[in-house]
């Protein structure tokens, strides 16, 4: 076989390297990649091409196990698997193992892509261990076919799979058994439970159930309307703002300076802060979202010298560091604590640019992504940040998503 050849439908026996990014497995075959789902490092196995679109990689899922890794367990869910139900690409691999392979993507990232040498610990929630890493999911997306049958899609595909059960969702949704109902004329249903108790789901857009969820996170108190984000793991608010205030606490928060909190969401971050370093502390957030920001001005109302701003962080940061250029009305920027949770796509190089000219003291980087982070890492440090700690969070076990907090100190 060559380079010229299509091999779809090929098996090729492989023995698998090692992770890479996105839940996949890297093999080598006659001279090029072959990207191996549902496998581990260091097993042989047979694996048919799915994908093959010439050059030098393509895509295999296995037919057989030929010898498997000592750290291959038993798949925690029936329908899931290779072409089965996706969302759960890891749950084929012992837990503590799924955490080492998260640290090797993120240790390569940010190795390769921003030259930061550090073997990062994927930290577990708490009590997530206890329990397998099952029923975390407190928000859940399930299709519906054309036979009304109510499930996940099956990986790579727009199938919905039958399923009899939703192991990674929290008890309350797995009780609503929308997987077990049948639905006709409906192609969505989204479900989502606050740490209060409440239930709300949308069918096609239209909200059913509560309004609005009521959360609680690091002792304050959050309302989310319907479309604004929260975090899906049902401890994710609480490790997430604790590990952000751990980072400000070891640097020191100016209350006075410009501080900002980008990609706010319902306030989470600047909520959270204050509650730790007082309310007397001045920070703005940023969210391009107006329901979300509606929330957040709610949210944060006792806060006198909080603001919520609906703004997209790019026109945002524009006219703060337009404003640097006037000389500045605001509050000086060069003593602030910046936090930014972007996207999965991260903040991006002129994000990256804006911040730098701002040059905070301080930046706190919340990432979902390890690859966007280690991409804006590189000119954060080339730019005079020292990256001062970093730790990560295994927020969505049974997948191979995991969480980072960067924090990034100015030098001078
Ligand atoms: C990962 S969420 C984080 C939200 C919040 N920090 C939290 O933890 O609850 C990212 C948020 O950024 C918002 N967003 C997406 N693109 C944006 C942009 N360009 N500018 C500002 N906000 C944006 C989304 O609506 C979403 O609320």
């Amino acid at each position: 076989m060559n380079k010229t050849t299509n091999w779809v439908g090929q098996n090729l026996t492989l023995t698998i390297d090692k992770v890479a990014h996105g839940g996949i497995f890297v093999a080598r075959h006659d001279g090029r990649v072959v990207f191996v789902s549902h496998v581990l490092p260091g097993e042989k196995v047979k694996a048919v091409v799915y994908e093959d679109r010439g050059g030098s990689f393509c895509r295999a899922e296995p037919t057989e196990i030929l010898e498997a890794s000592p750290d291959r367990v038993k798949h925690f869910w029936k329908q899931a698997g290779p072409s089965g139900a996706g969302g759960a690409e890891f749950g084929h691999i012992a837990l503590a193992r799924q955490r080492e392979l998260k640290a090797d993507v993120l240790e390569e990232a940010l190795d390769r892509m921003a030259g930061i040498k550090l073997r990062p610990v994927v930290e577990a929630a708490p009590g997530d261990d206890e329990v397998n890493g099952l029923g975390y999911r407190t928000r859940v997306q399930l299709h519906v076919d054309e036979a009304g049958t109510v499930g996940p899609y099956r990986e790579r595909s727009h199938d919905v799979v039958k399923v009899r059960d939703l192991p990674l969702a929290v008890e309350e949704i797995r009780e609503l058994e929308f997987q077990n109902k049948n639905f006709q004329d409906v192609k969505k249903i989204e479900v989502a439970v606050s740490s209060t108790g409440q239930v709300q789901w949308k069918i096609d857009k239209k909200l059913k159930g509560d309004e609005r969820l009521i959360e609680r996170a690091s002792g304050r108190t959050f309302r989310i309307s319907g479309g604004g984000f929260w975090q899906v793991h049902k401890k994710a608010a609480e490790v997430l703002t604790g590990a952000v205030n751990e980072m400000i606490a070891a640097v020191g928060i100016d209350l006075e300076a410009d501080n900002l909190d980008l990609y706010g969401g319902v306030g989470l971050f600047t909520g959270t802060i204050a509650a730790k370093f007082g309310k007397e502390l001045r920070m703005t957030s940023v969210e391009s979202f107006k329901v979300a920001t509606e929330d957040a001005t709610l949210n944060l109302a006792d806060l006198p010298r909080v603001k919520a701003v609906c703004s997209a962080t790019e026109r945002f940061l524009n006219e703060r560091v337009g404003n640097l250029d006037k000389g500045g009305k605001v509050a000086s920027p060069r003593n602030s604590t910046i936090v930014l949770d972007p996207p999965r796509a991260g903040a991006g190089a002129k994000v990256v640019n804006q911040l730098l000219a701002i040059s905070p003291a301080h930046i706190v980087y919340v990432a979902c992504d390890p690859v966007a982070l280690a991409r804006d890492l590189k000119p954060l440090l080339a730019g005079g940040y020292e990256l001062k700690a970093l730790r990560a969070f295994d927020l969505f076990p049974h997948t191979h998503h995991v969480e980072a907090v960067a924090s990034l100190v100015r030098k001078n």
